[in-house]
C-alpha cells in the first residue's frame, strides 16, 4: 500500500507565495528574482512531502496563480481582448487574463466547486488550441533533477476543464472534445517518452449531476486518451463527492481511480463493497479529509481500510487525502497559541500527510505498528468532545426551541417598502457601496500594532473612528445615497465576527489560498457559537452620528460564517448554522436598538455550498434560508435588510433568493459581462436589488458609458424603482485613487441614468 498526495498548499509556510506575488506586481521584485523565489517555494513544498515519508508526490499543482488559467494558457486558450498571437503566453498575458488591464477587462473568476477556492474561467474563442508548453512535464523534470524526486504530474482532465469554461455552446461541445484531445494525447505522449510511471488527472466534475450522455462523452475522451500514451498510467481523479456512474468510471480505460471516501456520503465505499472493484486497477482511496482541519479517527479509517482491502489487494491501494491539500492551511505544528485540548485535535496539511503515511504504515504492518499514534488520535478527538466549549448549557436550550423562533418579517414585502420609503424617501436608483473600503497597508499595520500591545485599545480605536469620519466624509462629497461605515476595523468579513463569537478559535499563521495572492483564515468552529457582546454597534453608532444620510449596519451572514470556517464535524452543519443564526440575531436586534434602520446581512457563500448533487440542493437551500430569516426576521417592518451576494452563477437558486425575504440583494454581475440578468427576464422579482455595475477584482477604473450600459442592460429586465446601483463587492482589496476614482464614475452613470428613466418609475 502505498502513501499518495493530491495537490499542495502553494501559499508557503509564512505565505512567502503571496507576498512574492504582490512584489512582483508592484515592480518591487524583478521577473527574474520573482521566479527563482517561486521556485524555491515550490522545491520547498516538494521536499517537506518528500521527508514525511509520501511515496507519490504530486507536482505541477504548484501555480503563479491558478491552476485553471494555467491548463487554459497551456493551450493558448488566451481571449483576443488581451491581443494574444499565439505561443507560450508571457507572465504579463497570464497576469492580465487573471486581474484585468486597462484595455482589457479580466476574465471571469469563480467558485471552484464547493470551495472558498476562485479558479479563472476559461474562455473558448474561435481560435484553434494549441501546446504552448507541457507544463507537468516541467514540473516533473525539476523535481527530478532538483531534489530526484519521481513526481506524478497531475493535470486538469479534459472533462472537467471544459465543463468549468465558457464561450461554446452544447452543440459545439463534442468538437472542442475533439479540438482539446490531441494537446491532451501530447502532453501525455511526451511524459511517456519522458518516463514518468503515473499521471493523475483531476475529473472532479465527474461527482457532480451528469446524465448518461455526458457519462458516454467521458468515456470517449478516455478511451482515446489510453491510446495515446499506452506506457503511461493514468490515475483518474476524483473529489468533494461520490461519482454517481460507478460501474461507468471504474470501467475507464485507466490504471488508477481516486475516489473521495470522506464527502461521499458514505456511497463511494457502499459501491466498492456492493460492486466491487476492477482487480487490474489502483483505488486512490481518499480517506483523509483535505477540506477539513480535525485529525482523523485513525481507527475507524483503518477499519475503513480493512472494508476496502476485502475487495481491492492491499498493493493495488494508494492511500491518500480526499483531495487536494490546496484548500486547508501549512502547518498546525506552529499554532502554539492555542489551547492544547483544541490544537491537539487539528490537523493541517502537514500533519494531514503524517496522517496518511501513518495509515499506509498501519496497513502494512498491522495496526500494533502505530498503536501509540492510534491511541493519541482517539484521545485527542475525545477529550475535545467533552470540554465545556461544546457543552454551552444556554446554547443547547435556545436551540431545543427553534421551532418556535420567529422566522418570517411581520409586513410583507409591499408594506415594508412604504415603510422605508417613507423613512428615507430615497432618489429612484439609489446609489451605495458594499460594506468595506480599501484596508490600506497603515490600516493593517496599525492593527498589527494593536494586536501586539504597541497600540493601546483607545488609540485603535480613534484610529479607526479617523477612517470612518474620513469616509463618511467621501461617500457625502461623492454623492452616495445609503452609507457604510467602511468595516476598517474587520481583518476578515468572517474572522473578525468568529473572534467576537464564543465557540471559535483563531489560528496564528491558518492561511488558505482564496483567489490569486489573496488568502483568508477561516476561523475554527469547534464549539457551541454563542453571542456574548455587541459587535458591530459602536463603528457604525459613530458613522450614523456623523451624517444624516442612513448607514447600513454590515453583518456576514450564518451561512456564510459557516461555509468561510471549519466546522466541527460532530454536528451536522445545519445544526451549527442555526446557531450561528441566534446568535447573529442578537446583533440585528441590538443595531436595530441603537437606531441603525438598515442592516446588511452579507451571503455571499449561499451559493457555493450548494452540494455538488443536484438532488440535494433544495434541502440546502432550505435551511440555508431558514437561517438567515432566524437572523433577521424579528425587526419591525421599517427597518430595511439588505443582504449582498457574490462571485457566483444563481440562475437555478433566484427562488430561494428571494424567498431570503431580503428587501434589498446585491449581486454581482459584471465580471460574468451581465449574464445573471438574463435570469430577471422570467422571473417576477418584487423586492429591491442591485446588480453589481463595476469590477472590484480588477483595479481597472470603469468608465461612466460602460457603468452606463450595465444599468441600462439590467433595466431592461427590472423596474427602475426596485433597482440599486452598487459595485459588485466589498472595495476592500482595492487602492484609494481606484476606489474614488470608480464610485464616481458609478454615481456620474447613475445621475445620467436617472434622468433617463425618470419618467418610466
Ligand atoms: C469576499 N471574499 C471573502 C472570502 N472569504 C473570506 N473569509 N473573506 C472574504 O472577504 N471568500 C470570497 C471572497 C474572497 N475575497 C477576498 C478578498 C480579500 C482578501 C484579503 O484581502 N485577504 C488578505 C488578508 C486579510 C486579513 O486578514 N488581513 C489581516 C492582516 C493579516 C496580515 O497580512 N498580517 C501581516 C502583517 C500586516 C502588516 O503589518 O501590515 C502578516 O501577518 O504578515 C488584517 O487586516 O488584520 C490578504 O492579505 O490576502 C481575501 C479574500
Ligand atoms: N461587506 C463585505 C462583503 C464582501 S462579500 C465587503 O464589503 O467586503
Ligand atoms: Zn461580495
Amino acid at each position: 500500500m502505498k502513501s499518495s498526495n493530491l495537490g499542495y498548499p502553494r501559499i508557503g509556510e509564512k505565505r512567502e507565495w503571496k507576498k512574492a506575488l504582490e512584489a512582483y506586481w508592484s515592480g518591487k521584485l524583478e521577473e527574474e528574482a520573482f521566479h527563482a523565489e517561486l521556485k524555491a517555494i515550490r522545491l520547498r513544498n516538494l521536499k517537506k512531502q518528500k521527508e514525511q515519508g509520501i511515496d507519490c508526490i504530486p507536482v505541477g499543482d504548484f501555480s503563479y496563480y491558478d491552476h485553471i488559467l494555467d491548463t487554459a494558457t497551456m493551450f493558448g486558450i488566451v481571449p483576443g481582448r488581451f491581443g494574444y498571437e499565439g505561443g507560450k503566453p508571457d507572465l504579463q498575458t497570464y497576469y492580465a487574463m487573471a486581474r484585468g488591464t486597462r484595455e482589457a477587462t479580466a476574465c471571469a473568476m469563480t467558485k471552484w466547486f464547493n470551495t472558498n477556492y476562485h479558479y479563472i474561467v476559461p474562455e473558448l474563442e474561435d481560435r484553434q488550441p494549441q501546446l504552448t508548453a507541457n507544463r507537468p512535464l516541467e514540473a516533473y523534470r525539476e523535481a527530478k533533477t532538483e531534489l530526484g524526486i519521481e513526481g506524478r504530474p497531475v493535470i486538469v482532465g479534459l472533462y472537467t476543464f471544459l465543463k468549468l469554461s465558457k464561450g461554446y455552446t452544447a452543440e459545439e461541445l463534442e468538437s472542442w472534445i475533439d479540438r482539446l484531445l490531441p494537446l491532451y494525447g501530447q502532453v501525455l505522449r511526451e511524459l511517456e517518452t519522458e518516463g514518468v510511471e503515473w499521471v493523475q488527472i483531476d475529473e472532479p466534475i465527474l461527482v457532480t449531476t451528469l446524465d448518461q450522455d455526458e457519462m458516454k462523452l467521458v468515456a470517449r475522451i478516455y478511451d482515446k486518451l489510453a491510446k495515446e500514451a499506452p506506457g503511461v498510467k493514468l490515475l483518474l481523479q476524483t473529489y468533494f463527492e461520490a461519482v454517481d456512474y460507478y460501474k461507468e468510471v471504474v470501467a475507464l480505460p485507466v490504471h488508477g481511480i481516486g475516489l473521495d471516501f470522506v464527502h461521499d456520503g458514505g456511497r463511494n465505499l457502499k459501491a466498492v463493497r456492493e460492486l466491487g472493484f476492477p482487480s487490474d486497477k489502483v483505488l486512490g482511496a481518499g480517506l483523509i479529509d483535505g477540506r477539513g482541519v480535525w485529525r482523523a479517527d485513525l481507527t475507524e479509517i483503518l477499519e475503513t481500510l480493512n472494508k476496502l482491502a476485502e475487495k481491492v489487494p492491499a498493493d493495488h491501494i494508494f492511500v491518500q487525502p480526499s483531495c487536494s491539500l490546496l484548500h486547508v492551511p501549512v502547518s498546525a505544528a506552529q499554532e502554539q497559541g492555542l489551547e492544547p485540548t483544541l490544537r491537539e485535535a487539528l490537523a493541517f496539511a502537514g500533519e494531514k500527510l503524517e496522517e496518511v503515511a501513518l495509515l499506509a504504515k498501519g496497513a502494512h504492518s498491522g495496526p500494533d505498528a502505530i498503536r501509540s499514534e492510534l491511541d493519541t488520535s482517539a484521545r485527542s478527538r475525545q477529550t475535545l468532545q467533552q470540554s465545556p466549549s461544546r457543552n454551552r448549557r444556554q446554547v443547547h436550550e435556545r436551540m431545543t426551541e427553534l421551532a418556535s423562533q420567529p422566522s418570517t418579517r411581520q409586513g410583507n414585502v409591499q408594506t415594508r417598502r412604504e415603510a422605508h420609503q417613507k423613512r428615507w424617501n430615497l432618489p429612484l436608483l439609489p446609489t451605495t457601496t458594499i460594506g468595506s473600503f480599501p484596508q490600506t497597508p497603515e490600516i493593517r499595520s496599525s492593527r498589527q500594532k494593536w494586536r501586539k500591545g504597541e497600540w493601546s485599545d483607545a488609540q485603535y480605536e480613534t484610529f479607526i473612528q479617523e477612517q470612518i469620519k474620513t469616509w463618511i466624509g467621501l461617500q457625502a462629497e461623492l454623492g452616495l445615497d445609503v452609507f457604510v461605515h467602511g468595516e476598517f476595523e474587520r481583518n476578515d468579513m468572517v474572522e473578525f465576527f468568529g473572534e467576537k463569537l464564543a465557540g471559535f478559535a483563531f489560528t496564528a499563521n491558518g492561511w488558505v489560498q482564496s483567489y490569486g495572492s489573496r488568502c483568508v483564515k477561516p476561523p475554527i468552529i469547534y464549539g457551541d457559537v454563542e453571542f456574548t457582546a455587541p459587535m458591530t454597534v459602536t463603528e457604525t453608532v459613530y458613522a450614523q452620528s456623523l451624517t444624516a444620510a442612513p448607514v447600513k449596519g454590515m453583518l456576514t451572514g450564518p451561512v456564510t460564517i459557516l461555509n468561510w470556517s471549519f466546522v466541527r464535524d460532530d454536528k451536522s452543519r445545519e445544526e451549527v448554522a442555526y446557531q450561528i443564526a441566534l446568535a447573529l440575531r442578537d446583533e440585528v436586534e441590538a443595531l436595530e436598538a441603537s437606531g441603525i434602520g438598515m442592516i446588511q446581512v452579507d451571503e455571499p457563500a449561499i451559493r457555493e455550498g450548494l452540494p455538488l448533487k443536484r438532488e440535494q440542493g433544495q434541502q440546502y437551500l432550505d435551511w440555508t434560508v431558514r437561517a438567515f430569516r432566524l437572523c433577521t426576521s424579528t425587526v419591525k417592518d421599517e427597518t430595511q435588510i439588505h443582504t449582498h451576494m457574490c462571485y457566483s452563477d444563481f440562475h437555478n437558486i433566484i427562488d430561494s433568493i428571494s424567498a431570503l425575504d431580503a428587501d434589498v440583494i446585491s449581486i454581482e454581475t459584471s465580471r460574468s459581462h451581465g449574464e445573471l440578468i438574463e435570469s430577471f427576464e422570467a422571473y417576477t422579482y418584487d423586492k429591491g436589488i442591485g446588480l453589481g455595475v463595476f469590477d472590484i477584482h480588477s483595479p481597472r477604473v470603469p468608465q461612466v458609458e460602460e457603468i452606463g450600459l450595465m444599468i441600462d442592460r439590467a433595466l431592461r429586465v427590472l423596474a427602475p424603482d426596485q433597482f440599486w446601483i452598487n459595485p459588485d463587492c466589498g472595495l476592500k482589496t482595492r487602492k484609494y485613487e481606484e476606489t474614488i476614482a470608480s464610485l464616481r464614475n458609478m454615481v456620474q452613470a447613475t445621475e445620467q441614468a436617472r434622468e433617463k428613466y425618470a419618467v418610466k418609475a
